[in-house]
């Protein structure tokens, strides 16, 4: 059950202030449990801040909804060092366990890598994200890169990668969005977001009721950056640096339909070079796409 927890508006203007410079949210809690708050409320209260900051959402000004802390299922990756596909033997290099995430090589060939970045160079488009408040796509201030979707199983390739990243993400071919690939120019990053969608924007409800939640994320790396472009999860200080072939894979909805904060990431700056990535989003249900869903 929700509770609420009330404060002062001046410790409201504090966390904004301090997220705002840049301290990160567990700093932000560190300071305040030194200050005899209970962990759990400092924790709930932050939490929210960053929320209503990377969503675009109204900040609290004295009270936040505490909803029930995140319960981890087992992770949806097959178990062991290695995972082997249909066609491949992928390494797995590293998990960790909140937010379920883990670091997978060689789930792309070298010549995968290449005709991917091919395919996609004469259709990039500057990257949309959706708009937190309403929900469309816009053309982003979030995002300095250039992207495009290709349709489920559009070619042979595309094919083999979908079925390949359907049994690695352990869901139906058919709950994946079209794989997507991104191009960051040097100089180019995405600022810390989430990849669910925000069930409060009233905007998202119709590809919520069409195809459910996502649920999980794979950021293949097509090319090798000569310097930064790392994924980052600024909620664990984790890093994953892009490797070519390579991929970090992360889950943020759980079977009772609750979202992960912990999930919050990012595309550091490309420093030099240039970076690739070719992303799959997999959704509670089948996908369908607005052009697909029958009219009014
Ligand atoms: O470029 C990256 O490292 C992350 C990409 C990402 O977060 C996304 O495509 O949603
Ligand atoms: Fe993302």
């Amino acid at each position: 059950m929700d509770a609420v927890l009330r404060f002062s508006p001046a410790l409201s203007d504090w966390v904004l202030h301090n997220l705002r410079q840049g301290c990160t949210a567990a700093q932000v809690v560190q300071a305040m449990r030194a200050q005899d708050m209970p962990p759990d409320a400092a924790r709930a209260i932050v939490d929210a801040f960053v929320f209503a900051l990377r969503t675009g959402s109204p900040v609290p000004t004295d009270s936040v909804t505490v909803a029930p802390a995140y319960r981890y299922d087992a992770s949806r990756l097959p178990p062991g060092t290695s995972i082997r596909t249909a066609d491949r033997l992928v390494r797995v290099a590293a998990r960790a366990a909140q937010p379920a995430l883990a670091v997978l090589n060689d789930v792309f060939s070298a010549q995968e890598c290449e005709a991917l970045i091919a395919l996609a160079r004469p259709r990039l488009a500057p990257s949309t994200t959706v708009d937190p408040l309403t929900g469309r796509a816009r053309v982003g201030a979030q995002r300095s890169s250039l992207g495009m979707f290709f349709r489920l199983r559009e070619n042979a390739l595309i094919a083999r990668l979908d079925e390949r990243l359907s049994e690695l993400m352990n869901l139906p071919v058919e709950n994946g969005e079209g794989l997507q690939v991104l191009h960051y120019p040097a100089g180019a990053q995405s600022l810390p977001h989430f990849d669910f969608l925000v069930p409060s924007n009233a905007a998202n409800q119709a590809s919520l009721e069409r195809s459910g939640q996502r649920v999980s994320t794979l950021v293949g790396y097509l090319n090798e950056v000569e310097e930064g472009g790392e994924t980052v999860f600024p909620e664990t200080g984790w890093s994953v640096s892009p490797q070519r072939g390579s991929a970090v894979y992360f889950e943020y909805c759980n079977s009772l339909g609750q979202v992960d904060h912990a999930s919050l990431h990012a595309g550091g700056p490309v420093l030099r070079g240039e970076k690739w990535v070719a992303t799959k989003w997999m959704r509670q249900r089948r996908f369908v796409a607005a052009a697909e869903a029958p009219g009014p």
